[in-house]
């Protein structure tokens, strides 16, 4: 039994994921969507994740726990570790060029994670229906091939990109909507161009 709730289920009649035609090449690091991003940009404290593009609708990413991310002494902290699965999965959006945001995230903590530890994710999504994306990640210690951590399953709900313009705060919109890279303002936004 898995004890996942049931939403994080594909419905019948769900879809095989596409990747798109122009999706980063396998291999191929995707880079920061936004410098400012807890997940992927360079601020300190942040989780420095680094991503890159696997086969299909797939990616794989590494983490490296430091001592900004603790929880008990010496440890992860247990949200710091779904944030890394968060951002790890929400890249899979870049892959089917599809601009969504997390609507439900459901984390198995399988080991503790010490600090100094390299995680090692990886991530595909599962099945589309309609606007809903289901995906899942697995983070493991000691190498790609080592004993999972943690684990989980998502629901990635499909948005417009107003979504973000009128959520924001202002200042924060404005600066990115303001830079003259426009490869840039288009990533902020989690549009892949
Ligand atoms: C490179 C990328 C990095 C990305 C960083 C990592 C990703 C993130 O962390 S994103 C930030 C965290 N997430 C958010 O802030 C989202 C906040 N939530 C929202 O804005 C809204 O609730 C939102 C957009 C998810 C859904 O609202 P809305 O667009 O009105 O959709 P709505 O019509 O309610 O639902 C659409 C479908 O999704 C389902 N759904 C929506 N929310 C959920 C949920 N939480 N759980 C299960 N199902 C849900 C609905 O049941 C509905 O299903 P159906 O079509 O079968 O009836």
């Amino acid at each position: 039994m898995s004890g996942r709730t049931t939403v994080l289920k594909p419905p019948e009649g769900a879809m095989a994921p596409v990747r798109h035609p122009d999706a980063p090449a396998p291999g191929e690091l995707l880079g920061a969507h936004y410098d400012q991003c807890f997940g992927c940009g360079e601020q300190s404290g942040g989780l420095r994740l680094r991503v890159r593009a696997g086969e299909g609708v797939g990616l794989t990413a590494e983490f490296t726990v430091d001592a900004a991310h603790q929880g008990a002494p010496g440890l992860a902290h247990g949200g710091v570790l779904t944030a890394a699965l968060d951002e790890t999965l929400g890249s899979l959006n870049w892959l089917q060029r599809v601009i969504a945001v997390t609507g439900r995230l459901e984390t198995d903590f399988v080991r503790p994670v010490p600090v100094g530890t390299v995680l090692h994710l990886e991530a595909r999504v599962t099945a589309v229906h309609g606007r809903k994306i289901y995906c899942a990640a697995t983070g493991r210690i000691g190498g790609p091939e080592g004993p999972v951590a943690v684990r989980a399953e998502a629901l990635f709900i499909e948005v417009r990109v107003d979504h973000f313009i009128k959520n924001g705060r202002s200042e924060e919109i404005n600066a990115a909507l303001a830079d003259p890279d426009q490869v840039k303002v288009a990533r902020a936004f989690e549009v892949n161009p």
